[in-house]
């Protein structure tokens, strides 16, 4: 086993330390950081570089806790067109991500130990990210049989996140028994909440907009009547249930009302919900067609607020590649879903940071310790301190980030902010202790391989050294 060359970070802020909204970055005292095998050794100020360490000056740069992706579609098996675990750990660790979660529609989808063992693999062959599979609710997402949970929370892979995502487990006796289930090892159930029968054909948000632009509506009951059905059942099971996507202010005062009841449930929004409307759908540029829709004003507003509010969790990209096939044409016919794992960070920075929604202490609440907490994610840092996995990121936020075609790492390009340039830039991401942003370019991925394979033969290494 080599060891790796070590990083002395100087002059951080830290997330963690800007707890007051709207604080100005010189508020917080400048932080030194020291890593070395994988880990966060030190931590002080003026220290001094030892032999062979490499000095990252982050004067200027906020750290955070490595970000963490709840809700992100990898594609692979079965979509590699759109996106491999590969392409799609590259666009995390450019956005700032050292974990993602992967949803569980690919194909064959991730119903069996072996398929979530297989992408798991993957994951760590390719060493951008942390990838920990989602595992399907019901058999072949067909929402009639339960799938194999059990197994798949056995296997290697160690799955304790459960969703048919992209489809609702709309069955309530297959939604009791699998939050039933899933208490037994400390599981969750994640809902896309969308009765089916109300959204039949829907291409974008039911209102006035709909009617005149003769598009298929979809009611926000939809996916309110869903959540307010599945809190109930969390509660009459004592289950954990998180709630995927949430779009609608009536989906807010649902879980604001199971909350204080003590219901065990999260919630997500994605960033994309927090700043589009479905005013852009006149355009009928495709790549503002995504599920749940993009809604009205007044929801991102209340979506903003639920977020201040504490009554939303977490940040979850949805990352959603399609081929642009699948998008440059009639909106009817297009897919939904939009790319988000590089745009997140700047989004969130836009619209709840700047806005004085939140702290950066917050922030770093919403993108990474909550969703590393639902996920039951082992190995994530709960604050960058000495004795801490070395999972980190550094955010230049008076940077700024482009959306170019050419700048994008994914394979699919259906991003809403093609050609934009965004507030926040994400200057290095750390995993594991290597680099896999470096100075804003992506590190390439045969480094980062190699990288990933030493740091797994040390966690080997410690895990025999315990057992
Ligand atoms: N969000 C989307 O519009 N699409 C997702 C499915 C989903 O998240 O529901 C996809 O898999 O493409
Ligand atoms: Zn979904
Ligand atoms: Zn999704």
């Amino acid at each position: 086993m080599t060891a790796q060359p070590g990083f002395l970070i100087r002059g951080a802020r830290l997330a963690a330390s800007l707890t007051e909204r709207g604080a100005e970055l010189a508020t917080a005292a400048p932080v030194d950081l020291r890593i070395a095998d994988g880990m966060i050794v030190e931590r002080g100020s003026g220290l001094a570089a030892a032999d062979g360490e490499r000095v990252i000056e982050a004067d200027g740069l906020v750290a955070l806790t490595g970000l963490v992706d709840l809700h992100t579609h990898l594609r692979e098996p079965g979509f590699e067109q759109s996106e491999t675990v590969l392409t799609g750990t590259r666009a995390a660790a450019a956005g700032g991500f050292t974990s993602v979660f992967a949803m569980a529609n690919t194909l064959p989808v991730q119903d069996t130990a072996g398929v979530v063992e297989q992408v798991q693999a993957l994951g760590d062959a390719a060493g951008y990210a942390t990838v920990r599979p989602i595992g399907a609710v019901t058999e072949d997402l067909a929402g009639e049989k339960l799938s194999e949970i059990g197994a798949m929370a056995q296997s290697r892979a160690q799955v304790r996140v459960f969703s048919d995502d992209g489809k609702c487990v709309h069955d309530p006796m297959l939604m009791r028994r699998a939050l039933e289930y899933v208490t037994t090892f400390g599981g969750v159930i994640a809902q896309h909440a969308q009765d089916p029968r109300l959204t039949e054909g829907a291409q974008m948000n039911e209102g006035a907009l709909s009617s005149e632009l003769g598009l298929k509506g979809w009611p926000a009951v939809a996916e309110e009547s869903i959540i307010a059905r599945d809190v109930l059942l969390a509660e009459h099971t004592g289950a954990r249930l998180h709630i995927c996507h949430l779009s609608t202010a009536g989906s807010v005062e649902v879980v604001r009302w199971a909350k204080a009841r003590g219901v065990q449930v999260t919630a997500e929004v994605t960033p994309h919900h927090l700043i589009l409307t479905e005013e852009l759908v006149r355009s009928y540029d495709a790549r503002y067609k995504v599920n749940p829709p993009l809604r009205r004003e007044a929801d991102v507003l209340a979506l903003r607020q639920a977020v201040a509010d504490g009554v939303i969790d977490i940040i979850a990209t949805d990352h959603a590649p399609h081929p642009i096939e699948a998008k440059e044409c009639e909106w009817d016919a297009a897919a939904f879903g939009m790319v988000g794992l590089e745009s997140a960070l700047p989004i969130a920075l836009a619209t709840l940071v700047a806005a004085g929604h939140t702290s950066w202490a917050e922030l770093e609440t919403l993108l990474s310790q909550r969703p590393a907490q639902i996920g039951g994610l082992a190995g994530h840092p709960s604050a960058l301190e000495p004795g801490q996995p070395a999972d980190l990121v550094l955010v230049d936020p008076s940077g700024t980030s482009t959306f170019d075609l050419d700048r994008l790492q994914g394979l699919s390009v259906n991003s809403p902010y093609l050609g934009m340039e965004l507030p926040g830039k994400i200057a290095f991401t750390m995993r594991r202790g290597y680099l896999t942003v470096d100075a804003g370019e992506l590190v390439d991925t045969a480094t980062v391989a190699a990288a990933a394979l030493t740091a797994g033969a040390r966690q080997d290494t410690a895990t025999e050294v315990a057992a």
